[in-house]
């Protein structure tokens, strides 16, 4: 798939300065509908700032994003969500108190119909509406994510990897045409990571919705993208397929230069040697 077709999501000539460092610089890229794209980058290279840019949260100094054709120049994060566009963050953001199944409910308030008014006096469209709601959790979201035996439980009380699956759940819950993941497996031991990878590629194929997601896990993006974005000092030095990138000089010398190539090389070579192993099992 190459990202040029049917993008839902086009990010142009976006420009974003902090004072006078300019953690993006002209950076543009689009993402195919349907795809698992990946934003890689050493440190400080201006993932994160993609990401905020292109929530709301920073407002770029020039250029401009558009989601499914339609300018998002001063569309606010919360309408962005409503739109259809979700994203889950580095460092998790759920109600530690709460339960799961609260943590999911809050998520889909961007969609519901009644206000928090009538819910709190419980009408019937308020009431048809959270059973709706409830089912839509129950039956989907938390199956799926296979949670069920954690779904009364304070999400303080959870592992690592839980807590990460309970923030993909709500995330999901808000019904995104594309999910923004933010680091989905950093802090993840190996089977964590793997069963965060299974359910992206299930987002996706079970789902339809669009992946872009920032991730160091150099393994991880190369086994799951059909597209990746390389930045260095906030400017895409790379975009292409997987193999196409971890070819390119440019990418290899950036690794280099910021000290990460030895960890880059393994990972790429481990990620070869996976893509190996499956294509000779599929010809077998
Ligand atoms: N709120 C901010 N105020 C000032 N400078 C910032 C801010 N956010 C980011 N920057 C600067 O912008 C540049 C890009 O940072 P960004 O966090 O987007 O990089 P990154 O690729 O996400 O890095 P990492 O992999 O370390 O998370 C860096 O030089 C950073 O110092």
């Amino acid at each position: 798939m190459h990202a040029g077709d049917n993008p839902i999501l086009e990010v142009e000539g976006v420009t974003l300065a902090f004072g006078g460092i300019k953690a993006l610089n002209e950076v543009s890229f689009r993402v195919a509908e349907g795809s698992i794209t990946s934003v890689i980058g050493p440190n400080g290279a201006g993932k994160t700032s993609v990401f905020n840019t292109i929530s709301g949260f920073y407002k770029p100094a020039s250029g401009d994003i558009r989601f499914r054709g339609r300018s998002l120049a001063g569309v606010p994060p919360p309408k962005r969500a409503a739109l259809g566009l979700a994203r889950s963050f580095q460092n998790i953001a759920l109600f530690r108190g709460m339960t799961v199944l609260d943590n999911i409910k809050l998520g889909r308030h961007s969609h519901l119909k009644t206000g928090p008014l009538a819910a709190l006096f419980f009408t019937p469209a308020a009431r048809r509406e959270e059973e709706q709601l409830r089912q839509e959790i129950e039956e989907r979201i938390i199956d799926f994510l296979e949670i069920d035996h954690i779904r009364k439980a304070p999400v303080a009380s959870l592992s690592y990897g839980l807590q990460k699956r309970v923030e993909l759940a709500r995330a999901l819950a808000m019904k995104p045409q594309i999910l923004l993941l933010d680091e989905p497996v950093a802090g993840m031991n190996r089977e964590e990571t793997e069963d965060m990878a299974r359910f992206i590629l299930e987002v996706r194929r079970e789902w339809g919705i669009t992946i872009l997601m920032v991730e160091h896990d150099m393994g991880m993006v190369m086994d799951l993208s059909d597209h990746v974005i390389v930045l260095n000092f906030g400017q895409v030095i790379a975009d292409g397929r997987p193999a196409e990138v971890q070819a390119n000089p440019e990418v290899i010398k950036a690794y280099l230069g910021s000290g990460d190539v030895l960890a880059l090389r393994a990972r790429f070579s481990a990620a070869a040697r996976k893509a190996e192993g499956a294509t000779m099992r599929t010809a077998a």
